[in-house]
């Protein structure tokens, strides 16, 4: 592991951790996370396109949206399997591995996706620029590549997670029409 930020160098404590308490565990990375409830960039975006006509987006950052609710489906899937009986002879049930939405875009694909949907349930949709990193600066550095390889939970669990425009079709489906209620 080689992090590039105070955040980075938490989650890669973390992980030591969890592997020096020793045991069976598995470690389960993941990025760009959304969902209908608390702070992320899917609601973020609606927000600010009730509230801006023109919105400038990173484009040269990748990665892979995931949904909560797929990740949660996946760690309920892994903890059912880890409990079967004889789980515990296969080594390729535990160690680390990666899950995130099927499929790759930048924040800006994300941002187009999010409009595209919501504009479907009426939900106002603002122009959309792409910038690069260098125009957006933040006080923390953002990885020019989240892009996780999923191959191992999939061999090992034969879990997979839906294209990312599909479940972020069903989260835009959950959130347009309470936004829609607030702006009533
Ligand atoms: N968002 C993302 O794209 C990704 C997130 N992660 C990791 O996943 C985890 C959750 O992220 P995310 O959902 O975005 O974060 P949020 O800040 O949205 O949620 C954090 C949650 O943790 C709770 N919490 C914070 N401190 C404590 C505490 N001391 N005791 C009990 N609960 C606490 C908060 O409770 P309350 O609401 O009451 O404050 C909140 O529900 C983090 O570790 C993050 O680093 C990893 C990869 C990607
Ligand atoms: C609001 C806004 C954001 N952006 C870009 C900047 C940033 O790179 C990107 C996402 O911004 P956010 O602040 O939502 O998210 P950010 O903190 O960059 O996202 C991350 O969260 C942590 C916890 C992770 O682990 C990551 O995988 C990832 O999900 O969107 C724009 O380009 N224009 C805008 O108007």
């Amino acid at each position: 592991m080689a992090p590039i930020s105070v955040y980075g160098a938490s989650k890669a404590a973390g992980e030591d951790a969890v592997r020096a308490a020793a045991g069976r565990h598995a470690i389960v990375r993941t990025a760009w996370v959304y969902s209908p409830h608390g702070q992320n960039f899917v609601k973020t975006m609606l927000r600010l396109g009730r509230e801006r006509p023109e919105l400038g987006i990173v484009d040269d950052q990748h990665g892979c949206p995931t949904s909560a609710a797929d990740i949660a489906d996946a760690l309920v899937a892994m903890a059912l399997r880890m409990t079967e009986p004889g789980a515990g002879g296969h080594d390729a049930l535990y160690g680390t591995f990666h899950f995130t939405g099927m499929g790759a875009t930048t924040w800006y694909g994300f941002a187009r996706e999010i409009f595209a949907l919501a504009a479907g349930h009426g939900h106002p949709v603002p122009g959309l620029r792409p910038i690069a990193t260098s125009d957006y600066p933040t006080p923390a550095a953002r990885p020019k590549n989240s892009v996780l390889d999923c191959s191992r939970l999939r061999a090992a669990y034969g879990i997979e997670a839906p294209p990312w425009r599909d479940s972020l079709a069903a989260c835009i489906a959950r959130l347009c029409p309470q936004f829609l209620e607030q702006t009533a």
